[in-house]
């Protein structure tokens, strides 16, 4: 089954075009959907989740026609959103059993089977009869994804799951995305480079409601391949080498500033080749982006 996303634009009543004609075509797997705070990501997510509707376009998942047979996408779908909120004063094991009743597994003993064994694959076993008022974040987001895997859905969308995890519970969420996005369709939005750089088979570029970029990861670094310079500069110097160079990451290394230069050609002195990330690649996308943006603002 492939979702296949089609030219799809969303203008809210406010004015903000959050989607400007979107096109992706999403294989099983992980994909990546990566943006900036603002980019679209969530706007993309909910329409495609059937939450809201779209101005124009359309998305097809396999024989289903998304954004006029909302029914028929539900029974295949979970969905974690942004803001997952849980009752505190039930546990995981009731709430659990509760959305169960409500995805129409209606019989008991097949219910508990199914329930039993999502705990165990989240890891939540254990605390499955503590209040989910007490459960940690990594404890929650794991939560989320059980809920999402009720149903055995088709495609599970992911709104930014790993924000504010400590590094283990990331690490301990990543495991389980992986091997849940193995036979489906995972749709994991984020900010999060490394999300992708270690999930993802597929990815995409959004920003400004447009897909700057979409494809492998790794070859996406390998064409970046040979264009990515890095140097260290004075605090002082920084804004100067911004205005002469396409700077598109500084950061500060023993308490050094080190910049990133994209640039087809050595850039100068003092600058050396680095071997591209997929942070590269993604700040590189949105730089030249901005760059033309503003080019063609000003005519
Ligand atoms: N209901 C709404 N009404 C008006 N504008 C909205 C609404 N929801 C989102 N926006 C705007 O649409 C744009 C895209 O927002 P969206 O939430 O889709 O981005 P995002 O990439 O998910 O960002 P974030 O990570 O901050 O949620 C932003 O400018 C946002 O302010």
């Amino acid at each position: 089954m492939e979702l296949v996303i089609d030219h799809l634009s969303k203008t809210y009543p406010n004015g903000t075009k959050a989607l400007n004609s979107v096109s992706l075509r999403i294989a099983p797997g992980m994909f990546g959907l990566l943006g900036p705070n603002g980019a679209g990501k969530s706007s993309l997510m909910r329409t495609i989740s059937t939450l809201q509707e779209a101005n124009s376009g359309t998305i097809q998942l396999g024989d289903i026609n998304v954004l006029q047979e909302p029914e028929r996408v539900r029974q295949v779908l979970g969905y974690l959103p942004q803001e997952f909120g849980v009752y505190p004063k039930v546990t995981a094991s009731e709430l659990l059993e509760h959305f169960a009743v409500l995805k129409g597994i209606s019989h008991k003993g097949e219910r508990r089977q199914v329930v039993d064994a999502l705990l165990h694959q989240t890891n939540l076993w254990e605390a499955r009869n503590k209040n989910l008022g007490g459960y940690s974040g990594g404890m929650k987001q794991r939560f989320g994804i059980a809920q999402a895997l009720l149903g055995n859905p088709k495609l599970i969308i992911v709104d930014e799951p790993t924000a504010g995890l400590d590094p283990t519970e990331r690490n301990r969420f990543h495991n389980l995305l992986a091997e849940i996005g193995e036979d489906r369709i995972v749709i994991l939005s984020t900010h999060i480079v490394s999300d992708v750089s270690d999930l993802c088979r597929q990815f995409a570029i959004i920003n400004k409601g447009r897909v700057l970029y979409t494809g492998d990861p790794l070859v996406a670094i390998e064409e970046m391949r040979g264009q990515i310079w890095r140097r260290s500069v004075a605090k002082a110097e920084l804004a100067q080498y911004q205005q002469q160079f396409s700077v598109i990451s500084s950061r500060l290394f023993a308490g050094q500033t080190i910049i990133h230069v994209h640039s087809l050609a050595q850039p100068g002195n003092g600058f050396e080749s680095v071997e591209p990330t997929l942070e590269d690649v993604y700040f590189a996308r949105i730089h030249t982006a901005e760059k033309v943006a503003t080019a063609l603002a000003k005519g």
